[in-house]
Formats: C-alpha cells, sequence, structure tokens
C-alpha cells in the first residue's frame, strides 16, 4: 500500500525519514512521497532523506527556529495560524498516488503533537483516503513526579503532554499506531540521546515498513502468490483506536543446489513438513507473545491482521491458518485477517502482527492521569 508520509516535529521528522530510508533500501516499496513541518529549523536540517524543498519550517516568530521545547500552547497556536500553508505543503505532494496519508510525531512534544490533529481535520475535509497517525509515547514513568525544565526554567512535563495529545490524535485519525520509548529503552538510557532514538527508529520503522509493503509487487515486478492487499490492511485499521505492532523473524536453513547436488524440485522435496509448520508457529508465537510497539490488553483487540513471509517452501499453509486460529483465540477477536508474503530469495521467515482497534491500554491511562493531575 502506497503512503503519503508526513514527519511532524523532530521525532516525527526523523520517522518519515527513517521510513524513506527503508522504502529506498527494501525490496518492495510503500512510500509515494513525503513531508516533514518542523518549528526546528536545526533539526529540519538534519534531515538527508528528505529533500530541502519538501521541509517546511513554521512557527519562526513564536520558537525563533529553535523549536516550542514542549510547550503545546504555542504548539496549538501556530499550528493553527499557518495550517493553510502547511495544508498546501502536504497537499503539493503526489498525493493522487497515495493509498493513505501517515502522519508521524512525537506526542510529549509541542510541535509534531498539536500540528497532527489539525492537519488529519484538514486533510479529512479535502481526501477521502484513511489518514493513519504513528504516535511516540515519551520514555518517562508517568506514574512518578518526572518534571524537566526548559532552556527558559520553565516545567514541561511531558507525560502530561503525551496525555493530553493522545485523545486528540486518536479522534481524528483513522487509526493511531503507538510506539512507547519506555518499553524500548534500557535502565540507564534516554530517548534524548541520538544513538537510542536511532535504534529505537530503526525498530519502529521495520516494523511499520513490513505492514505497509505487505502486498505490493518487488522491485523486479514478481507478484507474489497470496499477498496481503490493500484493502486488508485498510480494513484492519479501519476500526480506529490504538494500534499496536509485534515482530519476529527466524533463520531458516535452506539446502544449497551445490550442498546437496539437487535440483530446486528436489530442495523444496527435502523440506520436512513439521520443521515448516514448528517454525511458522514459533515465528508467530515470538511476535505475539515478544515485546509489541506498546503493551496493551489481548482482549481489547478488536481486529488483527497477520503477515507471514519468507522461502515459498516455509510457508506451510495448514501452519498459517492455525497461527491465525491462534491469535483469533488469543484476542477473542474473530476479524483477524492474513495474507503471506512468499520470498524466494532470503532465508528468513517473518511474522508481524497488527494488533487493532484497542480503545485503551495502561500506558495510555497512566499519560491520561498525568495530563489531569497536571492541569489541576
Ligand atoms: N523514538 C523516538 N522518540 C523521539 C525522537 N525524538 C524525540 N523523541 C521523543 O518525542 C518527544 C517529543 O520530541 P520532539 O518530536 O522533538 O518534539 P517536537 O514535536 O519537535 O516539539 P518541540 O520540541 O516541543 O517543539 C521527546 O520528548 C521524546 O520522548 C526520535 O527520534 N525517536
Amino acid at each position: 500500500m502506497q503512503l503519503i508520509v508526513c514527519g511532524l516535529g523532530g521525532a516525527g521528522s526523523r520517522l518519515a525519514e527513517g521510513l524513506v530510508a527503508a522504502n529506498s533500501r527494501g525490496q518492495r516499496s510503500a512510500v509515494v512521497d513525503s513531508v516533514a513541518l518542523d518549528t526546528d529549523e536545526g533539526s529540519l536540517g538534519e534531515l538527508e532523506e528528505i529533500s530541502d524543498d519538501h521541509r517546511h519550517l513554521y512557527g519562526v516568530l513564536e520558537s525563533s527556529g529553535r523549536g516550542l521545547d514542549g510547550h503545546r500552547k504555542r504548539g496549538q497556536e501556530v499550528a493553527e495560524e499557518e495550517l493553510t500553508e502547511l495544508f498546501r505543503a502536504v497537499d503539493d505532494l503526489q498525493t493522487s498516488r497515495g493509498d493513505a496519508f501517515l502522519l508521524c510525531a512525537g506526542l510529549a512534544g509541542a510541535t509534531g503533537a498539536t500540528l497532527l490533529p489539525h492537519l488529519a481535520a484538514k486533510l479529512r475535509s479535502v481526501y477521502e483516503i484513511p489518514i493513519y497517525g504513528l504516535g511516540v509515547l515519551p520514555d518517562v514513568d508517568a506514574t512518578a513526579d518526572e518534571d524537566g525544565s526548559d532552556e527558559t526554567g520553565k516545567q514541561v512535563d511531558r507525560a502530561a503532554n503525551a496525555g493530553l495529545a493522545i485523545d486528540t490524535v486518536t479522534e481524528t485519525t483513522d487509526s493511531l499506531l503507538l510506539f512507547d520509548n519506555a518499553l524500548w529503552t534500557k535502565t540507564a538510557e534516554t530517548d534524548a540521546e541520538p544513538a537510542v532514538r536511532t535504534r529505537l527508529n530503526e525498530t519502529l520503522v521495520t516494523r511499520v515498513t513490513a505492514l505497509f509493503e505487505a502486498g505490493e509487487i518487488d522491485r523486479s515486478g514478481r507478484v507474489a502468490e497470496s499477498v496481503v492487499d490493500a484493502s486488508e490492511v485498510i480494513n484492519t485499521l479501519s476500526s480506529g483506536g490504538i494500534v499496536s505492532l509485534g515482530h519476529a523473524s527466524q533463520e531458516v536453513d535452506r539446502p544449497t543446489e551445490s550442498r546437496f547436488g539437487l535440483g530446486l524440485f528436489m530442495q523444496d522435496k527435502e523440506l520436512d513438513e513439521t520443521t515448516a509448520i514448528k517454525a511458522i508457529e514459533t515465528t508467530v508465537r515470538r511476535a505475539v507473545n515478544g515485546k509489541l510497539t506498546v503493551d496493551i490488553n489481548r482482549g481489547s483487540v478488536q481486529r488483527g491482521l497477520l503477515v507471514t513471509g519468507g522461502p515459498p517452501e516455509w510457508l506451510n499453509r495448514q501452519a498459517i491458518a492455525d497461527a491465525r486460529s491462534w491469535l483469533a483465540q488469543e484476542t477473542g477477536s474473530v476479524e483477524i485477517r492474513g495474507g503471506d508474503i512468499p520470498t524466494p530469495d532470503t532465508d528468513t521467515i517473518v511474522a508481524l502482527v497488527v494488533l487493532a482497534g484497542v480503545g485503551d491500554c495502561q500506558r495510555v491511562s497512566e499519560l491520561r492521569a498525568a495530563a489531569a493531575n497536571n492541569t489541576e
């Protein structure tokens, strides 16, 4: 499925950039065009993949081109004042080639998180394609008092910012894919460190790319036998609410012709069915039971999508069908879609699990509570 990717604010722009980079590296393509909108000139200047004419600095009077340091009120004001121009920057992209918009932002900031709902609402009034959000939660412990000070000594509560952002972002998008930095940073690390951010962004980009490029034709023009249609992704993400992504991969042994002196046909026969079934089962279970992009309660999942990729002879149909039934049981959801991506030139089995339509989760409730406490 082809995306128009919009990076809003610092985190959003870096994520958009990561998606564009992954898109040009990968076998399939899922990004048709991209733009970065930010109040921080330095941050925009560090981008490499999004060209200069697709980067837009705004709110200069308010921010002096140095960002808004978490002051949401100022973010709201500049987003409203400059919305027409910011919308035009997106409208000028190759939107007619897109199947959906993906608006990316760090929810604890003041730039991306405040622009996202305004831009989503404006796009909704003009376009008929879905609008997805990709939101990052800060690495703060929302239950602790972790206020920080900005350059002017003012208190900025990132947990409260994220808690304030989450509802409007969810309401204005068709689905909000969440990534919780707190889950993915190690003790003694913070999400302010560039190297940590790079690692987190790579993790998220891998999953988001696996989702949206599923079903796209690969660069050699090869169409997989059983692909995930764009409509399957759209239907899964159409229920609104929060989305969490699970992912796992496993290398498999593919006998080479020279080692066995056999042709391709024989290689396929060589593969023991039980081994293939087991490999699919363990990879899917690791994807679901392993670390998700955000912790959710499985019982709150309304819709799911299971994408399995790998060498064609390893994608055992019965095992994939069984994995889908298992996922339906685990989530109690009857709407579990699926598709496989046979990739002949790989020796890795990949499982991507999309858990969608989640109304609430503990982490989001804690952030909301931090916001309520902050405004009392
Ligand atoms: N995963 C990830 N998180 C980030 C990254 N950059 C920032 N964050 C997180 O996102 C929050 C918001 O930061 P920014 O995106 O820079 O904020 P902004 O939207 O530019 O808004 P202001 O800086 O307030 O103008 C931070 O507090 C971090 O928790 C990044 O590259 N990757």
